[in-house]
């Protein structure tokens, strides 16, 4: 170590050199670029007890660095370091080439990101690589804010995604990344990079499936009631109710959409527990699908909510409607033309009355889920609160509403008007998913049944335990 790097230690403030102890003092890092990336990063290195050398094109004009940290040149500082992060825009890499010398050996970080898909011919890592291809080009980091990297690792992005060519310049980033916090996870060669570069581009990943769902079933939803209420009326009776579709027809929409997407979230689970079963061991991996499926569990609840609550607020203003206002005073004025009474009917007010109650019950346990599954309020229930509102609490949502669609439906199942053209009303078809749903989970709550799914998920294997049951016997007797 030269002298001038040790007199230039020793003005490091007293707290970064304690936490420094545990780490040689040859483990200086150099970063390239002295922006948001760069100083973020030198800072979590120091906090992390690396000493940090920033190469910048105007060392004696950086004043905001974090304290302890050096400032020189470029070519001066790649000297200092095996390892150089750069932590400056893809279109100003060309001032690396007349530093090919001082860089040859070193392992470059590339933490660059593009502002949008296939920006550049080729990826940005590749292109460092041709323009220093004495060094080893590791693409990493890049998937993380300036923000999340000043703060540490958070659940959201505790790993850290890298590439390269050479094994020994990937492994000397990982144990960086492992030193600040996060996990990295090697990718494979350097043309897996440019994979790396769009990822940060990907606008909310989680959401496109369900997302998708939610399109594919609210318009093929839409277009089986409009065959089956609108047209039909319009073909076999003359009647025009198309202005139905504003209200009656979206307040049927909605429902259905939210029950089977409430289903959706609760399937996979009872999927992944019969694979389980059937395979006798928790330790082999669920098929790529239902990975994806249980992933974005969540986001299908979140997206359920918002139909469920489109439905609340559709029956409420039932009451306001021009349609509904009209209908009622004619039956009234109807009735008093023809002196006709009705006899309350209290098995009908019972019946009516449950109904609204089990949606009601549901609706409020349906929030209450939404609630939790906001990470400020998960990150403040313990695992254990967290599992049983989200699977004890969300059965039982399930099982309301699905109650209350039962109950809507009541017995006009068995009425053959019910059966337009042939085909099925909404409200049964909402009801095929989270039946099956519900019988799967109470076959899985059956004692015996859930003691060894139960056994599973505490690690025991089936194959596993009859080996060994064998052996142990001989000995026994
Ligand atoms: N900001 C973020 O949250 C993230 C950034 N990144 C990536 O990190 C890199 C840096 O980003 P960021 O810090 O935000 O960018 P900034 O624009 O804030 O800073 C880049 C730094 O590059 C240096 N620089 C600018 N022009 C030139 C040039 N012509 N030649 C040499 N050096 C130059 C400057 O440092 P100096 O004046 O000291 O030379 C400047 O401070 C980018 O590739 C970006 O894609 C990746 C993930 C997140
Ligand atoms: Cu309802």
């Amino acid at each position: 170590m030269g002298s001038e790097e040790r007199s230039n230690q020793k003005n490091e403030c007293v707290s970064l050199s304690l936490m420094r102890e545990d780490v040689p003092e040859t483990e200086t890092i150099c970063v390239f670029g002295t922006g948001d990336m760069g100083r973020s990063l030198g800072l979590r290195l120091m906090q992390a007890g690396y000493g940090v050398i920033f190469g910048s094109r105007r060392p004696q004009n950086c004043q905001i660095l974090p304290s302890g940290a050096q400032v020189l040149s470029h070519a001066e500082a790649a000297q200092r370091s095996h390892l150089v992060f750069i932590a400056v825009q893809r279109e100003h890499y060309e001032f690396l080439v007349p530093l090919a010398n001082q860089l040859k050996g070193k392992v470059l970080v590339d933490l660059s990101n593009n502002l949008m898909k296939n920006q550049y011919p080729e990826a940005n890592a590749e292109y460092l690589q041709s323009l220093v291809p004495g060094a080893d080009v590791v693409k990493g980091f890049n998937t993380l804010s300036a923000w999340a990297l000043q703060n540490g690792p958070s659940d959201a992005n505790r790993q850290v995604y890298l590439c390269g060519d050479r094994t020994e310049a990937k492994q000397e980033v990982k144990a960086v990344a492992t030193k600040l916090g996060f996990s990295g996870l090697d990718q494979g060669s350097l043309s897996v990079s440019r994979k790396l570069e769009d990822f940060p581009l990907q606008l909310f990943p989680l959401w496109r499936l369900p997302l998708r769902i939610a399109l594919g079933l609210t318009a093929s939803l839409f277009f089986y009631l409009l065959i089956r209420e609108v047209l039909f009326s319009y073909i076999t009776e003359g009647k025009d109710i198309s202005f139905r579709i504003m209200v009656s027809l979206a307040n049927k929409v909605c429902p259905i959409v939210a029950l089977t997407m409430l289903a959706l979230c609760y399937l996979p689970g009872v999927f992944a527990a019969f694979l389980q079963l059937y395979r006798g061991t928790k330790y082999r991996c669920f098929p790529d699908w239902l990975d994806r499926w249980m992933l974005c569990r969540k986001q299908l609840g979140l997206l359920s909510l918002g139909f469920a609550f489109l439905h609340v607020l559709y029956t409420l203003i039932i009451p306001i409607r021009y349609y509904v206002r009209f209908s009622l005073s004619e039956r009234t004025v109807s009735q008093i033309r023809e002196n006709r009474t009705n006899v309350f009917d209290t098995s009908l007010a019972w019946h009516s009355d449950s109904y609204l109650a089990f949606g009601i019950i549901g609706f409020g346990l349906y929030v209450l889920l939404g609630i939790t599954s906001l990470p400020s309020v998960s990150d403040a229930l313990s695992w254990k609160e967290f599992s049983f509102v989200q699977s004890k609490l969300g059965h039982l949502t399930l099982l309301l509403c699905t109650i209350h669609t039962y109950l809507y439906g009541g017995s006009r199942f068995l009425r053959s008007y019910m059966y337009k053209w042939y085909t099925p009303p909404g409200y049964m078809l909402c009801l095929v998913l989270p039946t099956v749903v519900i019988l799967l989970k109470l076959l899985l709550i059956t004692p015996c049944v859930d003691r060894t799914i139960t056994r599973i998920r505490q690690g025991w294997e089936r194959g596993v335990d009859q080996k060994n049951a064998k052996e142990i016997t001989p000995l026994m007797l």
